[in-house]
């Protein structure tokens, strides 16, 4: 297995805040690593850490075996990435959906119909390829996480980092999440807070709290309990 992302002894501050605290880990080829842990542990920051997004950084990055020490070493290797921001409004820019999830491919040199196709290949993929003439910020939250999702698989990553992706989203487009990502072939760094999620698509978690990373285990127990579900009358 060949290491994809490596964080190694880094620190953030923030506003005096020591924010993440000596953290290690490293994603290699064919894992999917979750990283868990309460509000405002320092999941989010240590995302945006690996993609050169944050300030105060001390400590060693690593995209494919290369040290990024600033923007001109993160801007050349953040392509092969595909990041989910956890505010889909912070990734939705173009004016229709459409526009959107074929903004990634065209900007990478496709054709104006290469990148249409792809993007209407993925968004049928993911069961929602109605929603390619919608307006954008018209979009329901879980609506727009997919389309954000479909985004991103169009430009054909390496790695994807999602933070939160299934935050928002329903049952059935949940389903369909869970499919595309399980057949997404590169390797995944995943922040969430829905459990049945990690377990489904983890191979290994790390716990954060407080800014300070460690190791965790996935368990899946069996339970006898009552199971709520809400049908129409
Ligand atoms: N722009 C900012 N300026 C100052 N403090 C910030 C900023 N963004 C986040 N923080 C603080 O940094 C800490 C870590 O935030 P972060 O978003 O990484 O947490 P998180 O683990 O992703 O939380 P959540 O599960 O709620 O998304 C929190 O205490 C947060 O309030």
């Amino acid at each position: 297995m060949s290491e994809l992302l490596a964080l190694e002894d880094v620190s953030v501050s923030r506003e005096g805040a020591r924010v993440l605290s000596h953290a290690s880990l490293s994603l290699s080829s064919g894992e999917r690593l979750a990283i868990i842990g309460p509000n405002g542990a320092g999941k989010t920051t240590l995302l945006r850490t690996l993609m050169g997004l944050e300030r105060g950084v001390e400590g060693r990055v690593r995209l494919f075996g290369t040290e990024c020490g600033d923007e001109h070493g993160f801007s050349s290797l953040r392509p092969r990435i595909g990041y989910l921001f956890q505010d889909s409004d912070d990734q939705l820019f173009c004016p229709t959906v459409i526009e959107d999830v074929a903004f990634g491919p065209l900007n990478l040199g496709c054709t104006q119909a290469e990148a249409l196709s792809r993007a209407a290949d993925v968004l049928a993929q993911l069961g929602i390829g109605a929603l390619a003439p919608r307006i954008s910020h018209r979009l329901s939250g879980g609506e727009k996480r997919l389309v954000c999702l479909a985004g991103l698989l169009t430009m054909k990553p390496e790695v994807l980092i999602l933070d939160e992706p299934t935050n928002g989203v329903d049952t059935e487009n949940g389903h369909r999440l869970r499919a595309a990502l399980r057949g997404f072939p590169g390797a995944m760094l995943l922040v969430s807070h829905d459990d049945g999620f990690i377990a489904e698509l983890a191979t290994r978690a790390m716990a954060i709290r407080d800014g300070t990373l460690s190791a965790a285990a996935i368990h899946a127990h069996r339970h006898m309990h009552s199971h709520p579900h809400i049908h129409p009358a």
